[in-house]
């Protein structure tokens, strides 16, 4: 067996983390035959309820748990860890949109990038899921100077899930046979779902999405406003934000850091953009990207047309904008 990886799970009393915790003990993640060292962090009010996820996991019996620290502390939490997933946060009700949680949530990760500067491994893998999730991700970089900024991205992986399931049921086949779709920009409602560089599997080949569908009114209406806005759809019915369909997303971001992407496929995730695709230097935009030996690359060169270009366009001015108004709150 491999050396144990020490992973930290933020917010690890909520929502997300009582299903996070469970799937990363599993094994799904980080392999097999990669032993975990779980590092669980909650605010101190919740300590009890954290200490009852930690009895759960112990009892879930799971081979490749070797140890459990459930603490309050992120001195202890991020403590030479190896992966961090940044869940913890406040998340949004009906009616507001993930940048409303900015005021509340951005000095949070301003806390969390200075104590991971302070006491993670410098290689650790930065997975940013708290809302808003890009720019969290950058204000968390900003303040982890001695640590790679490429080591931060923020998840777009849940919109890239739901993405490829709208499509894969219009054309009744598994999930897995449609591949290549591209979230754009921010995790917000501006982000552009696009589909021009997919593929599903018919007939026994793979087939661009556009043919296989033959609706463009579809893919360029229902379909785009459908991914933007099922996060609040399922607010709407849940009374609760998306949980398990998040851990399981982040859970598919970290194990492609971890793993690679196999050849020919890409994923979409908010990394720091060098300038491609003309889009703001700087922030974290979410780009199609492939990854091995756990560093991404952009994909270069894809063909923008207008539509896309006037969508990427409005997702970037969001991200300047969020991110001029996280600057000026980690300020005050
Ligand atoms: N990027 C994405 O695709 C998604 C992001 N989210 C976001 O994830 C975040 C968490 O969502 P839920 O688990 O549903 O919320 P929740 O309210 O159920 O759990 C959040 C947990 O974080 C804890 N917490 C708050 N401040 C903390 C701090 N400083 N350090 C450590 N823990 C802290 C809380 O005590 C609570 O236990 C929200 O911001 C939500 O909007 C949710 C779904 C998808
Ligand atoms: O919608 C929310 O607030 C939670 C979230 O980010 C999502 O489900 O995509």
């Amino acid at each position: 067996m491999a050396e144990p990886v020490r992973v930290c799970i933020t917010g690890a009393a909520g929502q997300i983390g009582y299903s996070l915790v469970y799937m990363v003990g599993s094994g799904v993640v980080f392999g097999n035959d990669t032993p975990v060292i779980l590092h669980l962090l909650d605010i101190s009010p919740m300590m009890g309820v954290l200490n009852g996820v930690s009895m759960e996991v112990n009892d879930c019996a799971l081979p490749n748990v070797r140890d459990v620290v459930a603490t309050d502390d992120p001195a202890v939490a991020f403590k030479d860890i190896d992966a961090a997933f940044l869940v913890g946060a406040m998340p949004r009700k009906e009616g507001m949109e993930r940048k409303d949680l900015l005021a509340a949530n951005v000095k949070i990760f301003k806390a969390q990038g200075q104590a991971l500067d302070q006491h993670a491994k410098k290689s650790v893998k930065v997975l940013v899921v708290g809302n808003p999730a890009n720019t969290n991700a950058l204000i968390c970089a900003k303040y982890a100077p001695s640590i790679p900024r490429e080591n931060f991205s923020a998840m777009t992986r849940l919109d890239q899930n739901r993405a490829q399931t709208q499509i894969a049921g219009k054309l009744g086949i598994p999930v897995s046979d449609v591949k290549n779709v591209i979230i754009w920009g921010n995790h917000s409602s501006t982000q552009f779902p696009d589909l021009r560089h997919a593929t599903a599997h018919v007939n026994g080949q793979d087939v661009p999405v556009y043919d296989a569908i033959k609706d463009d009114a579809y893919l360029k209406g229902e379909f785009i406003t459908t991914v933007q806005k099922r996060g609040a759809a399922v607010i709407a019915a849940r009374k609760l934000s998306s949980a398990m369909s998040a851990a399981k997303a982040a859970c598919d971001h970290m194990k492609s850091i971890w793993q690679g992407t196999p050849e020919g496929h890409f994923v979409s995730m908010g990394v720091f953009s060098d300038g491609s695709y003309n889009t703001p230097e700087g922030v974290m935009y979410s780009f199609p990207v492939t990854i091995q030996d756990q560093k991404w690359s952009i994909v270069k060169d894809l063909p923008i047309d207008d539509f896309a270009r006037e969508k990427m366009d409005i997702t970037a001015k969001e991200l300047c904008e969020e991110r001029d108004d996280a600057i000026s709150a980690c300020q005050d």
